[in-house]
């Protein structure tokens, strides 16, 4: 078919917009093939029913002459999944594997036989040890065998990216001939550049008998990071099948990714008109089936379906997002499946997301004296901390909310050494002048509080002290509290931060400034001790 047609007609689509471009997914073959991420019967049937549920044209299940178990795959999803048509693989000079193909599909709705064979010099001189001729006559011999068994056949020129331009065209004029309905290039090794895959697919359908009358397809390997250009690029030269897997899986660097391309399209469909039946929204449900089912999670910068995606940590780009989410988003994260754009609270975080967090968190009504000492703490702490959680936030909102600020701590420095007391330089605020003490200790805590009673004389007695992690990891706030007991009243103070002694003093001041305000209530001359 010509990209320039109105429409063509398919013998399992019947006609087709020329604009339409079919998704065939082979996240259950090629994907299937890569180590590690093999899946048993159960899990190729669910994730076909994913697939089809997605709006995939074509799945691609198996091989069923590899073995009883992919024979199997084959013929259960054959049996099982409607709305796509299946597809299975037959090498061209496999009389057997034909065979096979037709027999595991013949409980399908539609179903399609895929058939290839290797065309370039390397791979026939080296892997196939068959002279052009040869391969010239399997591929007339295997599209003919699969035309008998199905009107729908795929014939593929493995390695078609490396193959000698005129013997290329040869052999899909013979593939035509002989009964292909679907004519697929292969950039088998991901050699290929997207000037490369756009050209061959011009040159074909300008040069070969019977182009018109074919569908071409795309099949792109990632080994240079180009799958999904070149795929591009192949529908720019008159490719209106892609194949594809799901998060890119495949052999060795893996496919063009179905996700990617499916958005490319979508977000540019400025300079590609062409439309897909897939429901974007279902892409990051699909994503992470896979991802469980092979226990291969997707790297977090992964495009589309990556937990970075729609994530945003440094404050200019959180600002951005914050006012108009386009700044810095080419799609909606709901497009793909996503609830929402992730602000993630980090040391490149800025006060506007900062403030969207407090608000999101219930601090609605901050001043911006309070505000602003809580976001300097927590760029202190995200300096420290790899996540800094919502926990994270409200522990040090909630020391900085405090209405009773007497004291307030300053600063510490400790010198704490095995076998040797413990000594602690500590800085205070006492109704905002500055009071400065040393002292020694059995330990780094009791340094610090002796040092507080030297910078605060206080006759209170300590009746707890008690810590917490307040989120996991070894890098956690520690949660602290501190409870002082004065004439028979009872105050507990608590504190917040990643170094459990300053955590500790917090809690400390804040138990004090309780007593303090106690006092103030019962005997107002008794706030200065
Ligand atoms: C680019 C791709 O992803 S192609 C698909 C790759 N997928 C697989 O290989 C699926 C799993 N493979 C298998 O189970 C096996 O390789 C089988 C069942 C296909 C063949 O197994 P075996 O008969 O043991 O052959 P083996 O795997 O050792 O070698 C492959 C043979 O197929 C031949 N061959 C490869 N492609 C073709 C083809 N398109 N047409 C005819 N013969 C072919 C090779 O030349 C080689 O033949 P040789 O043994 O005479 O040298
Ligand atoms: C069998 C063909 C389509 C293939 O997987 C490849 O060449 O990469």
């Amino acid at each position: 078919m010509s990209a320039d047609q109105t429409s063509f007609t398919h013998p399992s689509f019947g006609r087709m917009a020329a604009n339409r471009v079919i998704i065939f997914d082979t996240t259950l073959r090629d994907g299937e093939q890569s180590p590690g991420f093999s899946m048993n019967l159960a899990e190729k049937l669910r994730m076909a029913e994913a697939l089809a549920n997605l709006g995939v044209d074509v799945i691609e299940a198996g091989f069923p002459v590899a073995s009883k178990g992919d024979f199997e795959s084959v013929n259960e999803i054959a049996r099982h999944t409607k709305g796509a048509v299946i597809c299975a693989l037959a090498r061209s000079g496999g009389a057997r594997d034909i065979a096979a193909a037709g027999e595991a599909l013949a409980p399908a709705e539609r179903k399609r036989i895929h058939n290839f064979i290797s065309t370039s010099p390397l791979h026939m001189k080296y892997k196939l040890r068959m002279e052009p001729e040869t391969v010239l006559e399997l591929i007339t011999s295997g599209n003919r065998a699969a035309r008998n068994l199905t009107d729908d056949v795929e014939w593929s020129a493995e390695d078609g990216s490396r193959t000698e331009p005129d013997f290329l065209c040869r052999c899909v004029e013979a593939a035509i001939k002989a009964g292909a309905t679907t004519i697929n290039i292969p950039d088998t090794v991901g050699y290929a550049t997207p000037e490369d895959m756009e050209a061959i697919f011009s040159m074909l359908r300008a040069r070969v008998p019977g182009a018109h009358e074919v569908i071409f397809s795309a099949h792109n390997h990632n080994d240079l990071g180009l799958g999904v250009a070149n795929t591009l690029a192949s529908i720019r030269g008159g490719a209106r099948q892609v194949e594809c897997t799901i998060n890119g899986i495949g052999e060795r660097a893996g496919n063009a990714a179905l996700e990617e391309i499916v958005m490319a399209l979508r977000t540019r469909n400025d300079q590609y008109p062409f439309t897909t039946g897939i429901n974007t929204t279902g892409l990051l449900k699909v994503s992470r089936m896979l991802a469980t089912i092979t226990s291969f999670d997707v790297q977090p910068n992964k495009a589309i379906v990556g937990r970075n995606a729609f994530a945003h940590e440094s404050g200019i780009h959180q600002d951005g997002v914050l006012k108009n989410a386009a700044t810095y988003e080419i799609m909606t994260p709901e497009s793909v499946g996503w609830t929402r754009s992730a602000l993630v609270m980090g040391k490149h975080s800025g006060r506007a997301a900062f403030r969207d967090k407090l608000r999101a968190l219930g601090y609605d009504n901050m001043d911006e004296e309070r505000l602003n000492d809580a976001f300097t703490r927590f760029k202190d702490l995200a300096d420290r901390k790899k996540v800094v959680y919502d926990d994270d936030i409200v522990a040090l909102v909630d020391d900085e909310a405090r209405d009773h600020d007497h004291i307030r701590f300053v600063s510490l420095s400790l010198r704490s050494v095995s076998g040797q007391p413990s000594e602690v330089e500590l800085d205070l605020t006492v109704d905002g002048k500055p009071a400065h003490a040393s002292a020694t200790g059995n330990g780094p805590v009791d340094a610090a509080f002796n040092a507080l009673r030297a910078a605060f004389a206080h006759d209170a007695r300590l009746a707890l002290f008690s810590v917490a992690a307040v989120t996991e990891g070894t890098d956690a706030q520690a949660r602290t509290t501190v409870r002082l007991e004065e004439a028979g009243k009872l105050v507990d103070g608590q504190g917040a931060d990643a170094d459990t002694v300053v955590s500790a003093v917090r809690a400390y001041v804040h138990a004090l400034n309780k007593l303090l305000v106690k006092r103030a209530r019962t005997a107002p001359e008794a706030l200065s001790v």
